[in-house]
């Protein structure tokens, strides 16, 4: 898919996308990342041809949005934030629905069925209804039904939100395994760590603009050198005081330094040269230091350095607890 210049704004005035450029090429496992209200689900909804763009051009499996919405359509897959799974329905009446829906031909059907159960580890449960099943669950049967008519490319819209980690997991393998058939895949996340793990290459969007975009390592390599993580005895005072004297030192540049609960971290390219002189500085000054340790940037990092905040979703901060199903029966522990 291809956009340029994608401009979206509401009938109120909200700007929520401002002159994004896209370009993703087939087979791509592409990440858009930003934190909540940044732009993702209008981009995706422009994408997905839900909304129209005030302005700018796109195309999606070469067929234009604006002129050719109905071709996009029949050619993407599309899961939803919310899950668009029938409570009433067995899985597999939801996938013998999205079947009909989309229109795949009746010979086929049984056959893609069976596949897609089994593609989302739902076979033994293709009998019960959906509104047994927990929400990880329910998540893998929208996934299967925004695959029955094989689309070359799938939008996710922030598909793991409110899982635990465990179902997340496994959602995760499905579209690895669906990328790895060819399928190429639109993710929108909020989770680092989800992008970091299944993405080639990723954009973030911050207040409706992209701010960066590259594959996780080059993303991480822009940090510049590593993290020196401090930590230290004493309370704030003290972090700020080892801050400044961290900041103060020419041996690490431009370093960027910042407090944390625990003490400061310090991101420079001589972090693991020089962590020991920082160390002895700090001791001279009386600071009292009760950890050390030197580590590679994260994708926090990167976001931190865009941006100057932290991008801090927590996956199990909000993990879904709905649906009756037991982990016996899914085999989904931790719910
Ligand atoms: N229908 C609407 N009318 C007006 N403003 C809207 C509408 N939908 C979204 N917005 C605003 O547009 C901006 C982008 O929202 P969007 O939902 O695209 O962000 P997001 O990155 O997907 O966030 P989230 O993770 O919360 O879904 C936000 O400021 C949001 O409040």
């Amino acid at each position: 898919m291809d956009a340029t210049g994608l401009e979206l704004t509401y009938a109120d005035g909200t700007q929520a996308v401002r002159g994004v450029d896209l370009r993703v090429p087939e087979g791509e496992f592409f990440g858009f990342l930003g934190p909540n209200g940044a732009g993702k689900t209008t981009t995706i909804k422009v994408l997905a041809t839900l909304l129209s763009p005030t302005a700018g051009d796109v195309s999606v499996n070469g067929f234009d949005v604006a002129t050719d919405p109905r071709a996009v359509r029949e050619s993407i897959g599309y899961m939803a934030q919310e899950t668009s799974v029938d409570p009433e329905l067995t899985a597999e009446e939801n996938i013998r629905f999205a079947c009909e829906a989309y229109g795949v031909p009746k010979a086929d059907r049984a056959d893609r069925i069976a596949d897609l159960l089994d593609l989302v580890d739902l076979a033994d449960v293709a009998d019960k209804r959906a509104d047994e099943f927990s929400g990880g669950m329910k998540k893998r049967l929208d996934a299967a039904t925004a695959l029955v008519h094989r689309p070359p490319l799938v939008f996710l819209d922030e598909p793991t939100t409110g899982l635990d980690p465990k179902a997340r997991n496994r959602l995760w393998e499905y579209f690895e395994d669906i990328n790895d058939r060819g399928t190429t895949i639109f993710l929108t996340t909020q989770y680092l760590e989800e992008a970091d793990a299944l993405c080639d290459r990723l954009a973030v969007i911050l207040d409706g603009e992209i701010v960066a975009d590259g594959s996780p390592t080059d993303l991480k390599r822009r940090v510049g050198g590593e993290v020196l993580e401090v930590s230290l005895e004493d309370g704030a005072d003290a972090h700020e005081r080892a801050a400044a004297i961290a900041e103060d030192m020419a041996v690490f540049g431009d370093a960027a330094v910042e407090t944390t609960d625990d003490g400061i971290t310090v991101t420079s390219e001589a972090a693991r040269q020089h962590g020991t002189d920082l160390l002895v500085a700090l001791r001279d000054a009386d600071l009292v230091v009760t950890g050390f340790n030197v580590r590679a940037p994260t994708l926090d990092d990167v976001f931190l350095a865009i941006t100057g905040e932290h991008l801090d979703a927590d996956v199990t901060d909000d993990a879904v607890t709905d649906g009756a199903m037991t982990d016996a029966v899914d085999g989904e522990a931790g719910r």
